[in-house]
């Protein structure tokens, strides 16, 4: 994990993270802290292979300027880029068009290889790694996606609570949960820690959490059988 802070966290950065296949490395969501907690952990933006953004919010796609930068003009290569259809327009014109235009560079596939995702489509995005975006509720008439990663890893981004949603992914055979957590109600735009808790067993013993604000070590033990992703640990499914 890159970071597993919620926007407002000072302590740990943006909610963002690597994931190893075999052979390739893909950044999930790429907030204003991912480039800094790369060079933290010695990891220079080329090992990366390919891109995967949730939705437009700058913990989660903050540092994506100096990354187009970096691999545009020191590393001379595009990185693959997959996001959802309906993110392509707005990341560009609403986010990245202000500091990334100029005279020979007036797109997003100038920086990047684009390969825009379809909802209900599973994608094999690396060999080893398929994808299907999930469209979850963030904020109100705001576009966000929530990410099933080889029919058994599920990645929640950013989403309110959805407790149905949680409870089929774990009748298809969802081993785990990596999952958003305010830790202070209310959620408002984020599922709380007193919701999750509310799930049954057989869907919290699934559940860990991240996204968490700079007060997570007073919550330790008072999550049941939840576990907190650590930022900068390594994880193996
Ligand atoms: O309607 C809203 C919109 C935003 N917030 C707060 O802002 C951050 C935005 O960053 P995320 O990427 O969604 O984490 C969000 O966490 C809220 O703290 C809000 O409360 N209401
Ligand atoms: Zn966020
Ligand atoms: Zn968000």
């Amino acid at each position: 994990m890159l970071g597993t802070g919620s926007a407002f966290a000072k302590t740990y950065f943006n909610n963002n993270a690597l994931f190893y296949t075999d052979r390739h490395t893909l950044l999930l969501d790429c907030g204003i802290t991912a480039l800094l907690s790369l060079h933290q952990l010695g990891k220079s933006v080329n090992e990366i292979d390919a891109l995967l953004i949730s939705h437009i919010h700058a913990d989660h796609i903050g540092g994506l300027e100096e990354l187009a930068f970096q691999m545009k003009f020191i590393f001379k290569r595009k990185l693959t880029l997959y996001i959802h259809e309906s993110l392509v327009r707005s990341l560009w014109e609403s986010s990245l068009k202000g500091g990334l235009l100029q005279d020979e560079c007036a797109s997003l596939e100038d920086y990047f290889d684009v390969r825009p995702l379809q909802t209900g489509v599973k994608t094999e995005l690396l060999p080893g790694f398929a994808v299907e975006a999930i469209r979850t509720e963030h904020i109100p008439n705001k576009l966000s996606y929530s990410f099933l990663i080889n029919d058994t890893f599920f990645y929640s981004a950013d989403m309110r609570f959805n407790p149905e949603l949680l409870d089929r992914l774990v009748k298809n055979g969802v081993q785990t949960i990596f999952h958003d957590c305010q830790l202070k109600p209310p959620g408002a735009v984020h599922t709380t820690l007193d919701e999750l808790l509310s799930l049954p067993q057989s869907v919290q013993e699934h559940v860990w959490l991240m996204h968490y604000d700079d007060s997570k070590a007073a919550y330790e033990g008072k999550t049941g059988v939840m576990r907190f992703v650590e930022q900068h640990k390594r994880y193996t499914f």
